[in-house]
């Protein structure tokens, strides 16, 4: 008979040269369970009457769960493929079940984790009698959560952890022993709720999280939670699976023509963002809001994941709206449109501006798209932007720079340490552009909050003379060809004028970089509405432009802005690796409000990060050429996963011929897309933003002094405190770009 399988969040972790024969025996269950080879069997003795295994092959088994539904319909929860005996181990000790507290769905282990986390002797917590270890001198440290003011009640009868793992944690003195019992109890929304307390989450909020109730399944009723675990028959548990809770750790393949099934037949992975949502990506993906929303969180915390699965969310309900799904680069938005086919393959697509679907574009195509559009009709915004109409504007190469016109600048009104290109850039940019000045003495009263340097009277009017030098060479230049700034700027203008909107539902990735002028742009760009603009944000991430304040550019986000904390990318060791960057550095988000890496957490440990001191020049493209090899012979890692990441073009230019020198050829990552390869690649940090790799080497950073791969220039910036803020993140976004192994050179 048909039967369908409902798969779990972790279940499909195992070696990868399993996943074929684990695919092949999921296709052959979902097909018929009775298929000779499967041999589905009970077990001897079990924690859980319905838990049974399967051959997958020789040496492994298939832990399953068979439910029966209502109707006599078979279902089997797969909860992963292991070796021969620890599947029978787990198969007899592990219990499917509603919680009885929270009404979630879950595999526990019956038997108590085994930690040895040292238990601190002078805690008030009482532990039931299967609390574990004995007071060691190190335990003289206050527990982790004790210290927060949580009990054991809080973790077992309001949260509903499981005794025994509520006892480990509740000893656990440090981030390192609390990961320890979390591992040890496997992957489960128990193990995210412990993560969530350590970072300081409440309680309260904690119960909310994690509660079937309060995630509003489609059928409260048939999930209420039940007092006894024994009573509980297979629908209910079916249907706890089924709700909007039980989503983020279980998933149903129905039969062999669901979509994600056949699609992880095909591409031979499976890839649990696709499916499994932890409950607050689920909140931000489904709440609708009335204008505005923000999202912040730290690097690798699935807020990329959730813009997708939202302008997923959106097309479906409305196959007619206009979303359009926006970034940085275009480069970055063309990696976002690559998942967003990964996510869902019949997803409508929009190729322009004002089509149903989604469209998904970097910032500036947005803007040459509005240019077009406006042909002709550009002269009231050329006016407000430039000082001058022009019917129309495009953007293009300019011929004599700001950059190039301070350095000229004669006399002594402008002070030589402002005669800086970057300074002047950013001047335009983040004061004169968006407040659309045309005249000295706008400038001269124009407020500055937000940029480092204070500038008198006489500096403003130095400036001003390069501005209007600036201004009459592009008006005499070629007509119409403006800068990308001024473009926006226009661009801004020119929608503000329009009564016919092109967009409904506007969604920003990595809004931290974008400029005033930009933000100007995307307010414009979508009207005042439910749901009308969703922005993703880590302010720690940004290594360009200056910091923005939304409010000032006509953004009022609604409500609290919220955050993400669990870091799903990488490992533990790497993340506070890459956070060791940004310590001593004040932070401010897109609304002025203080950014820490307090709360950042990972579910997943893994190696210490390694640190080699190695001398530059050819010994360094040694060790790395050396690095390389022994990874690319390490059968379970591709190589385009492996990254050597760079300061500078021009160094990774001469380190990409070393290594083809020294046999180990790199596929150099330039702008554009990351091309398809069977080499290891090489970028520069910059590059990098955005991507992930599964090992990653770091070229030229020092742990102990961030600022060491700082070029010369950029320390004679007037701006220096942002310029050293800015290098800081970029180690930050570089080395946190590791999944699982780092090295540091
Ligand atoms: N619910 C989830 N289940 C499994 N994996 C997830 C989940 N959410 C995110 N991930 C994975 O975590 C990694 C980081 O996700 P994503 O790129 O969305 O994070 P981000 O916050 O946008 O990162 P960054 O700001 O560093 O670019 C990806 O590999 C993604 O697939």
């Amino acid at each position: 008979m048909t039967t369908n399988i409902i798969m779990t969040r972790t279940s499909m972790e195992f070696p990868r040269e399993q996943t074929k024969k684990v695919f092949s025996f999921l296709q052959k269950l979902a097909t018929d369970d009775s298929t000779p080879g499967l041999h589905i069997e009970p077990m001897h003795n079990p924690a859980d009457a319905r838990a049974r295994t399967g051959r997958v092959d020789q040496g492994y088994r298939a832990v399953l769960f068979k439910l029966t539904d209502s109707h006599s319909q078979p279902y089997y929860v797969f909860a992963g493929a292991y070796p021969h005996d620890e599947a029978i181990k787990r198969a007899r000790t592990t219990v499917c079940q509603v919680n009885p507290v929270n009404g979630l769905a879950e595999l526990v282990e019956h038997e108590a984790p085994t930690q040895n986390v040292a238990m601190s002797s002078s805690s008030d917590v009482r532990f039931p009698g299967t609390a574990v270890g004995h007071a060691a001198p190190e335990a003289q440290r206050q527990p982790l959560l004790a210290e927060q003011g949580i009990t054991y009640a809080d973790l077992t009868d309001r949260i509903g952890i499981d005794p025994a793992v509520a006892a480990s944690a509740l000893s656990a003195t440090d981030d390192d022993q609390l990961q320890q019992v979390i591992e040890a109890n496997g992957e489960n929304w128990q193990g995210l709720a412990l993560i969530d307390l350590a970072t300081g989450l409440g309680v309260e909020e904690v119960v909310t999280t994690y509660s079937a109730q309060t995630n509003e399944s489609p059928e409260p009723d048939t999930v209420a939670p039940t007092s006894a675990v024994a009573e509980q028959d297979d629908q209910q548990i079916i249907d706890a699976m089924r709700s909007q809770a039980g989503g983020a750790e279980f998933t149903f393949i129905e039969g062999e023509d669901d979509p994600e099934f056949r699609r992880m037949l095909e591409e031979g992975s499976f890839q649990a963002w696709r499916v499994f949502l932890h409950p607050t990506q689920r909140r931000y993906v489904d709440t609708d809001y009335n204008g505005p929303f923000r999202l912040t969180g730290g690097a690798g915390t699935g807020k990329t994941v959730v813009l997708l699965h939202r302008a997923r969310r959106l097309a479906r309900e409305n196959p007619s709206a206009r979303i359009v799904l926006t970034t940085f680069t275009r480069s970055l938005a063309d990696a976002l449109q690559a998942q967003l086919i990964a996510l869902d393959d019949e997803i409508l697509l929009a190729e322009h501006l004002g089509e149903s679907g989604v469209l998904v574009r970097g910032v500036d195509q947005l803007v040459s798209e509005v240019l077009q559009r406006g042909q002709g009709e550009m002269s009231a915004a050329t006016q407000d932007v430039l000082g001058w109409p022009w019917e129309s504007a495009r953007t293009g190469t300019i011929d004599r720079t700001l950059s190039q016109l301070a350095r000229e600048a004669i006399g002594d009104d402008l002070p030589t340490e402002l005669r800086s290109g970057s300074f002047i850039d950013a001047e335009y940019e983040q004061v004169i552009l968006p407040h659309r000045i045309l005249t000295e003495g706008d400038y001269l009263r124009v407020r500055r909050p937000g940029r480092g340097v204070r500038l008198n009277r006489r500096a403003r009017k130095g400036l001003w003379g390069v501005i209007t030098a600036y201004r009459s060479a592009i008006h005499y230049g070629q007509e119409g060809i403006v800068s990308f700034s001024e473009g926006t700027a226009i661009a801004a203008e020119w929608l503000r004028g329009r009564r016919e909107p092109f967009v409904d539902h506007l969604l920003v990735d990595e809004s931290q970089d974008l400029t005033p002028v930009k933000f100007q742009f995307l307010r414009a760009l979508v009207p005042e509405g439910r749901n009308d603009l969703f922005l993703a944000e880590d302010a720690q991430q940004r290594i360009y432009g200056q910091p923005v304040v939304l409010g000032r550019w006509g953004i009022k986000v609604v409500g609290r802005s919220r955050r993400l904390r669990l870091n799903y990318r990488t490992t533990a060791q790497n993340l506070s690796f890459a956070v060791r960057a940004l310590q001593g550095m004040a932070y401010e988000d897109l609304e002025g409000e203080a950014v820490t890496t307090a709360e950042y957490r990972s579910a997943r440990s893994g190696p210490e990060v390694r640190v080699l001191e190695v001398g530059a020049g050819h010994e360094r493209a040694e060790e790395i050429s050396r690095l390389l090899r022994e990874w690319v012979k390490a059968s379970n890692v591709e190589p385009s996963s492996l990254a050597v990441l760079i300061r500078s073009r021009r160094e990774g230019d001469l380190l990409a011929d070393q290594l083809a020198r020294l046999g180990s050829p790199v596929t150099t990552v330039r702008r554009g897309d990351v091309p398809a390869t069977d080499k290891p690649l090489l970028m520069t940090m910059h590059r990098a933003k955005g991507l992930e790799f599964a090992r990653v080497i770091l070229v030229g950073v020092d742990p102990d002094d961030p600022l060491a791969s700082m070029p010369a220039q950029m320390r004679a910036d007037p701006d220096r405190d942002d310029a050293i803020r800015k290098e800081r993140s970029l180690i930050y976004v570089a080395a946190s770009r590791a999944r699982d192994v780092l090295v540091v050179l």
